[in-house]
């Protein structure tokens, strides 16, 4: 009980910062909103009044006969009921344009706030599905929910100034009134709340099935999984997978609408049974002749009204409850924190390398694993060499990538760049010395120009540096063929888009690296999309890059690690053989072995 109110409370403690947000998001739209509220909210109750005044006037005319002269005092009220209904009208159409304007600033600036937090998160939560859930429920209609809870406690509150209003009038009639119309409300508010907490439970407990539909539904419809979908007749199957999943989803949610909609049915009644009590009183007022008619229509009006008024708060208010609910969701992906996080006095980062990179007594499982996939490993990495990291799967090559980037941590050990722990740099800074070509590197669908340019954005590259890159890199006669050149679009997902084949994708992923100018060259597999002669040439022509430079090549190529300065063997997290080409052949171990094995492959001659 006591964990329940906990989880309450602190949910609701996000609606402050709910209306921060909207309010940094949209200030000038918000206050349009709120004097459009108080005005609506008091609306209502001009109406009663003048109601009032329109059959107490009616039933003097009849009364005294109808003439031009008695029926003056009702011209006024009856003109003042139709300016109010007019105004009405208009001011609803106000509201929704206030509305939508608000909702789309408050969008943009929830999506704004996650775009920021998924930048900003460490890369090792790209690697735990708990982060895709969450990211899920943050982003699931985080600014309509925003703006739901907005709109409640607004309406909520145009609700209650109606409504204190209504019981202002009612009370000469009794106080018992509006304690009965209180009270009616309280089973309804249960039920309301009960219902709106059973839906978000649900709904939370689902999400990783909700991402696997949505994962579904990019493999049926995703360029990259297109040809083999079908080649290898996948589609039924894929689809299949996703209706079952789509079934249970469904059934489950149709039955939880059926249950609040028997809540909110049997709230209803309730609230008519009520309703009967009092009416019944003034009926019998009436008869006793205690009652005038003008006042039995104030009254008819005021306790309809209230009770109408009554609903729709109780409404608000578990649309106010769910909408936290949900929102907490956001709040709690905006509250990540990353753990790679910057020293509080960053040392200042070498400006060129003179002794290198050194792993020394690493040690490092992934999260949830129990098993580490380094202990204590040691390797260095020379200061201008170009070092080769062969090994078989699963060995730990590209686990020491991501150390070496700064995207982990070591459990134990460090790795040191010049004799400084990089945990002691700045992590920007830090990763500014290093550029990655990996094996699939992304396509950028923008023009060759920025995709180029992406690899220095912020120095804002000119296009002569662009082009030189591009030569640099082998790509240059491929974009200047293109009808627009350096400002044709590349890939297929936008109109007049051009495809590259995978090895042109990574020569423009060279290119970026050309222009970076990085210290540190990290290349994993980067090849791998080239035939023979394309690497040769490749390969040149990253010597020229890396020429000075310090160059770490993850490969299962030997024709690409034999062009190493060094050549480390990994297997099982460990370095079990270093040296040359020639040396490591020269050892006969599993080097010598597995070069020639892939020799005799690719020549098919025995060596
Ligand atoms: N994100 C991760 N979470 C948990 N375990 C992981 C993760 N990434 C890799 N592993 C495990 O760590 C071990 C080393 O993987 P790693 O990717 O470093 O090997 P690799 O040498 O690069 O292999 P390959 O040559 O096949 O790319 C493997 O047993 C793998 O299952």
């Amino acid at each position: 009980m006591n964990r329940r109110l906990g989880r309450a409370i602190a949910r609701i403690s996000y609606l402050p910062k709910t209306l921060d947000l909207v309010w940094t998001a949209s200030k000038g739209w918000t206050i349009a909103w709120a004097i459009l509220l108080v005005i609506q909210g008091l609306m209502p109750v001009a109406m009663v009044y003048l109601t009032r005044s329109v059959v107490d006037g009616l039933v003097a005319v009849m009364g005294a006969g109808a003439t031009w002269q008695s029926a003056q005092p009702i011209i006024i009220p009856a003109a003042a009921m139709v300016c109010v209904l007019l105004l009405g009208g208009s001011l609803q159409t106000v509201m929704e344009w206030v509305r939508t304007a608000q909702s789309e600033f408050v969008h943009d600036h929830i999506t704004t706030l996650i775009h920021q937090k998924s930048v900003a998160v460490d890369y090792a939560f790209y690697e735990s599905s708990e982060y895709y859930d969450r990211l899920n429920r943050a982003r699931s209609d985080a600014s309509g929910q925003s703006l739901s809870l907005l709109e409640n406690l607004g309406n909520g509150m145009q609700n209650s100034i109606t409504l204190l209003a209504m019981a202002a009038i009612l009370l000469p009639y009794g106080a018992w009134l509006a304690v009965v119309l209180l009270i009616s409300a309280l089973p309804s508010l249960y039920i309301i709340l009960n219902l709106n907490r059973y839906y978000h439970r649900w709904w939370q407990g689902t999400t990783t099935e909700r991402r696997r539909q949505e994962y579904y539904d990019a493999l049926l419809t995703n360029s990259n999984t297109a040809a083999e979908l079908r080649l290898f007749n996948l589609g039924s199957q894929f689809q299949s997978t996703y209706l079952k999943s789509r079934h249970r989803l469904r059934t489950e949610y149709l039955q939880i609408l059926k249950v609040q909609s028997l809540g909110r049915f049997s709230a209803t009644i309730l609230g008519l049974f009520v309703f009967m009590a009092p009416l019944s009183w003034v009926v019998w007022r009436i008869l006793q002749g205690k009652m005038t008619l003008g006042e039995l229509a104030l009254f008819f009006q005021a306790f309809q009204q209230s009770r109408g008024v009554m609903v729709s708060l109780l409404g608000n208010l578990g649309q106010i409850y769910k909408s936290s609910l949900f929102i907490s969701n956001l709040f709690e992906f905006l509250e990540l924190k990353p753990q790679i996080i910057n020293p509080t006095q960053p040392l200042a980062i070498p400006k060129q390398l003179k002794q290198g990179i050194s792993f020394q007594q690493v040690s490092f499982g992934y999260p949830g694993s129990d098993r580490p996939v380094l202990e204590n490993f040691n390797l260095t990495i020379p200061a201008g060499k170009i070092v080769a990291i062969v090994g078989d799967n699963g060995a730990g090559k590209s686990t020491l990538i991501k150390l070496l980037c700064r995207f982990y941590d070591p459990e134990s050990g460090c790795i040191q760049l010049d004799g400084i722990d990089i945990r002691d740099l700045s992590v920007i800074e830090y990763q500014r010395l290093i550029t990655v070509l990996f094996q699939f590197p992304v396509s950028y669908y923008v023009t060759a120009a920025e995709n180029i340019a992406l690899g220095d954005w912020s120095a804002t590259p000119s296009l002569d540096e662009i082009e030189l890159a591009a030569k640099n890199a082998g790509i240059h006669e491929k974009i200047a063929s293109l009808p627009q050149s350096y400002n044709a679009i590349l890939g297929k997902l936008f109109p007049e888009g051009t495809e590259l084949s995978g090895g042109q994708w990574q020569r423009l992923a060279l290119a970026r690296a050309f222009l970076r100018r990085a210290e540190i060259i990290i290349l994993d597999e980067p090849t791998s999309a080239m035939d023979p002669w394309a690497e040769f040439d490749w390969l040149e022509r990253f010597r020229t890059m890396a020429n000075g430079r310090t160059a770490v090549v993850i490969t299962h190529r030997f024709t690409l690690a034999m062009r190493a300065d060094i050549i480390h063997v990994m297997r099982a997290g460990k370095i079990v053989e270093s040296g040359s080409h020639d040396e490591l052949l020269a050892q006969g171990g599993f080097y010598a072995q597995s070069w020639k094995e892939q020799m005799e492959v690719t020549s098919n001659v025995p060596v």
